[in-house]
């Protein structure tokens, strides 16, 4: 299992007259394969997840994935993390699936036939092979949804985050995101409003005003979110 590493880490954003800051002393050791983060609308959920692959850089403090610094081998960290947006049409590309998982594959399988052989592997996998010459914009929500979930896996990526990948989607389709995220080997940083899935997971963070307030089993650490949130 990866293992991500948070020291002491704060990140400030540049405002008008000074800086804010987004996060502030946050320190964790993640070795669990699901980790969840949840806390309030503009906690710093997102900041937390983005240091991860370094979308996100710390103002001091440092991050690790596997013992590499984001700050200095930010290539080498992007190739173990990959990312899973709430919008899966942020991340996919191609005109059409087939495309879009086989550019996913370009910098793993060289050869353009085995590309195209492994991305409908990859399709057939999520049960998507029959529509791998439509456009990715004729899938649902959902389906686009496992798609850019399939294209980051097939990268084989050590960890993968996800920020709120099932807000946008009905039942059906979020339960089948979650499975899909939920059992995959790779470990999982997953930050989620849906605190049933968050009580699925292996080790919960609680953020709260760019502050990890709790740090603890799933079960726990809900209960603090939602006392301290409802009080
Ligand atoms: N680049 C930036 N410059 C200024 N403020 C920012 C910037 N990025 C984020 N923020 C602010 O930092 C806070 C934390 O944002 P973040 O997106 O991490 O929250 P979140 O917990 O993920 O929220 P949500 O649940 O609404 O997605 C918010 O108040 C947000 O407006």
């Amino acid at each position: 299992m990866a293992t991500i590493e948070l020291d002491d880490v704060t990140v400030t954003a540049p405002t008008a007259d000074g800086e804010v800051v987004l996060l502030r002393d946050v320190t964790a050791r993640l070795t669990e394969r699901r980790v969840v983060v949840v806390g309030a609308n503009g906690s710093g959920k997102s900041t937390l997840a983005r240091l991860v692959n370094g979308l996100v850089s710390a103002a001091s403090g440092t991050v690790r994935v596997d013992g590499l610094d984001v700050a200095t081998d930010g290539p080498a960290v992007r190739r173990r993390v990959g990312f899973v947006f709430t919008q899966p049409a942020a991340q996919l590309v191609m005109p059409t699936v087939l495309e879009d998982v086989a550019l996913s594959l370009r910098r793993h399988v060289k050869d353009k036939r085995e590309r195209e052989a492994r991305a409908r592997a990859v399709l057939a996998d999520i049960g998507l092979a029959d529509r791998a010459d439509t456009s990715v914009h004729a899938l649902s929500g959902g389906q686009q949804q496992l798609l850019a979930i399939a294209g980051v896996l097939a990268c084989e990526p050590t960890v993968v985050v996800a920020d709120e990948p099932t807000t946008l989607l009905d039942l059906r389709n979020a339960r089948a995101v979650q499975e899909r995220l939920l059992s995959m080997e790779q470990q999982l940083l997953l930050v989620t409003h849906d605190l049933d899935l968050a009580r699925r997971c292996d080790r919960a963070l609680v953020v709260e005003d760019g502050r990890v307030t709790c740090d603890d089993d799933p079960e726990r650490a809900v209960a603090h979110y939602v006392e301290s949130a409802l009080s």
